[in-house]
């Protein structure tokens, strides 16, 4: 059972009810005086005498399924009113009487909402805690109203404080962790309101012992010895304090403080605890949007997966451009991306063989996907044996680049030696004896040193974020790389492809078709020819006296004579038509949907072009024979070409620079075509 104890001042009395509200088990001594009754004789004080039987099962009505009394509830006895709190215990009910004044009360609410509305107009943290704290100081009359608000190791920092009497100023005074223990915390947790008048009044047992009831929720309790010293070493006599509850915990505290006994009317109390809730409430929603606004900043950095699908950056050019922005968002002096073994870095960070080992021990450390980060290198034992000299923090991102390894994004801070000042002395420091009144000096001072400014957690949110994006820029990257290399290798495929195709069809002296490949034409024209009995003829030519253009002039310029030759020729036949090259100076005109006379008049017209080619360095006029055939049922590509040959030869025989047609071959009856 915790101790019962109360100061027993003028302004309240408590009783102890049973569950149902309908039995009173224990009331304070003062009760019967606070309320102005008559003390029952001889019977025990009933709930309908004390309260009445309207209020008893309002009470009763709405303390229902609820652990506590969403609001205090106000009565009249006489001409005095007064207001009751109520709450659960175990198996009790406790129920705190209070005295109001009605005329106070009322100019108090006008008072109260102003301030409300102020509170609600803040937009910065700062004048947020400014307005509070002198909204309270001027409504309660305490010598220093103060905020304090807890790290992330529980030690309290004051970050705002209003003045008016003689106890000296806090701000920006430390109080350690050890101040505030986790049963503490978990008081103002469940109740948030703490109200001591006079740390030196005597204290008196609230109810009788052995009443079992647990008065720990009271207002109206005394506080526990080693509380009342430690305000005695603030030199605080009167003490009010109120939980600020954070979305993650007790964000911090407001304490009232005054070096004389300060009661505090319940009203007043009542309004202090509602302007602290809406400035509370007000303040994370402010805190709410820095942080969104923060992240707002970095994401819009990070318009590199954007980026990376229309133009892909190498990390090296992400790093570059990078990371000035991202050193300044995070407040870091260096930056290095690790990645595959290779190291991108930019600003102050150590050397690259240095972070890879120190990414290697990370990676058998650090199994999780979020960020690892350290404030003091030299103190952690991942990092402690490593050289870092101009280095304090890293804040290290693992890249998701594939299941079986991680890319690194690391952010270095330098060392940032700060002065903490300390209100009350952090157990690591030796008390002083005996024990004094606060003071700041000399003594309560701390050097920090070996340490970085501290990794927010909106900083880590906004890594893992920005880790995120860059895994994706860094992928888009190398998939474009990998697409530009088969890209590469698809064009070489088909520049082989081509060239392959070119030795397989062309002739490589003159770029017309080769031999090969003017047979495939033939054939194919053989087989129309055979089954739709369409008509085409062969042109073989030859060069006239070529070997004498050879012995004249040289072979290369024969060559020159040939491509000339082949180049004229060809560029004077219908799309139809193809030229080959048969072998040494002999080539071929396929002439398709061509009869005798139309291929004669073809050979005749070439023959004639071909008078009129110059070629540079040849004096002597180019000429050729021509022995055209046309098909006739039953031919093949060789007797086609027999028959050119032979009246190429016969041209060659008959003079040259002639058309010669090839005699008709006498046909077999099984040949001829049926009229
Ligand atoms: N420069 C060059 N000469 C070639 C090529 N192919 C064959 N020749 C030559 O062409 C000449 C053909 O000579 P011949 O068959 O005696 O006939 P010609 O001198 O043209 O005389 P006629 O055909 O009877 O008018 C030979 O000297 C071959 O070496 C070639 O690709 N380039």
């Amino acid at each position: 059972m915790s101790k019962q104890r109360s100061l027993l001042q003028s302004f309240g009395a408590v009783m102890v009810l049973d569950e149902e509200c309908r039995h009173i088990q224990a009331v304070s001594n003062n009760l019967t005086q606070l309320l102005g009754m008559a003390e029952p004789a001889h019977q025990p004080l009933t709930l309908g005498s004390v309260l009445g039987k309207r209020l008893s099962r309002r009470l009763s009505k709405e303390l229902q399924g609820q652990q506590r009394l969403a609001g205090p509830l106000a009565f009249s006895r006489g001409a005095i009113r007064f207001q009751l709190h109520a709450y659960r215990t175990e198996s009790s009910v406790i129920v705190e009487i209070e005295p109001l004044n009605p005329l106070g009360k009322r100019r108090l609410l006008g008072t109260v909402n102003e301030r409300l509305m102020r509170l609600a107009e803040a937009t910065q943290q700062e004048e947020l805690l400014d307005y509070l704290v002198t909204a309270v100081q001027q409504l309660t009359g305490h010598d220093r109203v103060s905020v304090c608000h807890f790290d992330t190791d529980w030690h309290g920092l004051i970050v705002a404080e209003a003045r008016g009497g003689h106890l000296p100023a806090l701000l920006g005074q430390r109080f350690p962790a050890s101040d505030f223990p986790l049963t503490l915390r978990r008081a103002y947790e469940s109740h948030p309101v703490r109200l001591i008048e006079d740390t030196d009044a005597p204290s008196e047992p609230l109810v009788p012992k052995g009443t079992g009831a647990n008065l720990r929720h009271c207002f109206l309790r005394a506080p526990a010895p080693a509380r009342q010293r430690y305000l005695r070493r603030l030199g605080v006599r009167g003490a009010l304090s109120m939980a600020m509850q954070g979305d993650a915990g007790l964000w911090g505290l407001l304490f009232c403080h005054s070096a004389t006994p300060h009661p505090v009317a319940p009203p007043v109390r009542d309004a202090v605890r509602t302007l602290v809730q809406m400035a509370t409430q007000r303040l994370l929603l402010l805190r709410a949007r820095q942080e969104a606004r923060y992240l707002q900043r970095v994401q819009d950095s990070l318009v590199l997966s954007a980026n990376a699908r229309l133009e892909p950056q190498s990390p090296q050019e992400i790093i570059h451009q990078q990371a000035e922005t991202w050193c300044s968002l995070f407040r870091a002096h260096g930056v290095a991306l690790w990645l595959k073994g290779s190291v991108h870095a930019s600003g102050t960070t150590p050397d690259s063989p240095t972070i890879s080992q120190f990414v290697k021990r990370l990676e058998k450390a650090h199994q999780h996907s979020g960020p690892w980060c350290t404030r003091g290198i030299a103190a952690e034992p991942l990092t402690s044996s490593l050289c870092m000299p101009e280095q304090c923090g890293i804040l290290a991102v693992p890249l998701p680049m594939s299941p079986a390894q991680r890319g690194w994004l690391i952010f270095f801070r330098p060392e940032q030696v700060e002065t903490l000042y300390w209100a009350m002395q952090p157990t690591s420091v030796p008390q002083p004896q005996p024990a004094i009144m606060m003071a700041p000096s000399a003594a309560w001072r701390e050097e920090v040193v070996g340490k970085s400014e501290a990794w927010q957690r909106v900083e880590r949110l906004a890594a893992k974020d920005l880790g995120e994006d860059l895994t994706l820029a860094i992928s888009a990257y190398e998939i474009s790389t990998l697409n530009m290399h088969l890209e590469r290798e698809r064009k070489a495929l088909a520049d082989a492809n081509q060239r392959l195709e070119q030795l397989a069809h062309f002739d490589p002296l003159t770029q017309v078709w080769n031999r090969y490949r003017i047979e495939q034409a033939i054939d194919a024209e053989l087989v129309a020819a055979k089954r739709y009995g369409a008509t085409f003829a062969l042109l073989l030519f030859d060069v006239d006296r070529f070997k004498q253009i050879n012995d004249t002039h040289g072979h290369h310029i024969g060559d020159d004579v040939l491509v000339s030759l082949a180049r004229l020729v060809e560029e004077s036949l219908r799309g139809c038509d193809h030229l080959g090259r048969w072998g040494g100076e002999e080539f071929v005109v396929l002439a398709t949907h061509s009869d005798m006379e139309a291929a004669v008049g073809l050979a005749e017209r070439l023959r004639g072009l071909v008078a009129t080619l110059q070629v540079e360095g040849v004096d002597q006029p180019i000429t050729i024979s021509i022995g055209v055939a046309v098909w006739q049922p039953g031919d093949s590509c060789k007797t086609l070409m027999a028959r050119a040959d032979a009246a190429m030869y016969q041209a060659k025989h008959s003079g040259r620079n002639r058309v010669e047609v090839a005699e008709e071959r006498a046909l077999n009856p099984e040949e001829q075509v049926p009229l």
